[in-house]
């Protein structure tokens, strides 16, 4: 690819909790994502995703919750999500257009004011209204703020999300990418985390329990706090494996799972917190399914 057609940015994405923020951003990156957090980026607000569409690559920061603040706490929480839309290239207001302007939403629509970036108007789940109450929202969106382009989506099926990405693609500033291009989802830390927990596994139990299990890393959180929340199932295909696996007052798991949060939390350079299961799955080892999640694909027959 050419470098100097590159383009590259930043796109907070605001809005009241709950109007589809992170079903959005799924849709945008065209695959389910965790949020990423590049240590370049930890003085900012947290990632949750990044797109490519063409020459561009958008990196679409999330910016926590932005409520009326009543405890300080809150207070310093709403001022990081505004300094998150401050230091963005572009911003992209998320209305969930069933709740429409609510107090929240007028809340969200006059702060913006001070924010001067270009702004981008998202109506979500325009699945669940009516036409005529769609356009009189947009009409008063419209007239309480200063937007570039709006959009109406349903994040949920993907309806609009496109268009969405292509004008995204098209208003960020040029520029090298900042991300490399595999960066687009944890899953490569996803195999990590359970290759780690499998060779600890193996260091504990090498001789009861040669090659009859499989782990896979069911869910990874990446928690604002900084630190990632992750939950593993360890596969066997017999009860009395589980049993060897769980030890005595489930020591052996205990263990097992301390040896391999060390060794992420070290490799992630965060704390990790990692809660690991064991469940028999009989013939795993038949199973097509599991090798596809272990990243082994057999041809259809
Ligand atoms: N009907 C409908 N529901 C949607 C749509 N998009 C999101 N939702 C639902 O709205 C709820 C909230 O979605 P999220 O993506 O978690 O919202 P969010 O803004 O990221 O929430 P926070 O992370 O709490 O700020 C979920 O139950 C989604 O399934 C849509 O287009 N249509």
């Amino acid at each position: 690819m050419n470098d100097t057609k590159q383009r590259c940015g930043f796109v907070a994405l605001i809005g009241a909790p709950n109007v589809g923020k992170s079903t959005l951003t799924n849709g945008l990156v065209g695959t389910k994502v965790s949020i990423v957090t590049p240590k370049v980026q930890t003085t900012r607000a947290l990632i949750r995703g990044i797109a490519i569409d063409g020459d561009a690559q958008i990196i679409f920061v999330d910016t926590p919750g932005i409520f009326r603040p009543r405890r300080r706490l809150d207070r310093a929480m709403v001022t990081t999500a505004w300094s998150g839309a401050h230091d963005a290239d572009l911003v992209a207001l998320v209305i969930d257009a069933q709740r429409g302007l609510d107090e929240e939403a007028e809340t969200i629509l006059n702060k913006l004011k001070d924010v001067r970036q270009p702004k981008a108007l998202i109506l979500n789940k325009v699945d669940l209204v009516e036409k005529p109450k769609l356009l009189d929202l947009t009409v008063a969106v419209n007239a309480a703020g200063t937007f570039e382009a709006t959009f109406m989506v349903a994040a949920l099926s993907g309806y609009g999300v496109e268009d969405v990405r292509d004008w995204f693609a098209r208003n960020v500033p040029a520029g090298p990418w900042l991300y490399p291009e595999d960066q687009l989802t944890d899953a490569p830390q996803r195999h990590l985390a359970s290759e780690i927990t499998r060779e600890k596994l193996y260091l504990r139990l090498h001789e009861e329990l040669p090659y009859q299990s499989t782990i896979e890393t069911e869910t990874w959180e990446d928690r604002k706090d900084g630190s990632a929340r992750i939950e593993q199932t360890i596969y066997v295909e017999r009860e009395s494996q589980r049993k060897i696996v769980l030890g005595k007052g489930g020591q052996t798991i205990k263990a097992i799972g301390a040896a391999a949060r060390e060794e992420l939390a070290e490799i992630l350079e965060r704390p990790v917190h990692l809660f690991l299961f064991v469940k028999v799955r009989e013939g795993w080892g038949d199973d097509p399914e599991r090798y596809r999640e272990m990243g082994i694909e057999f041809p259809r027959e």
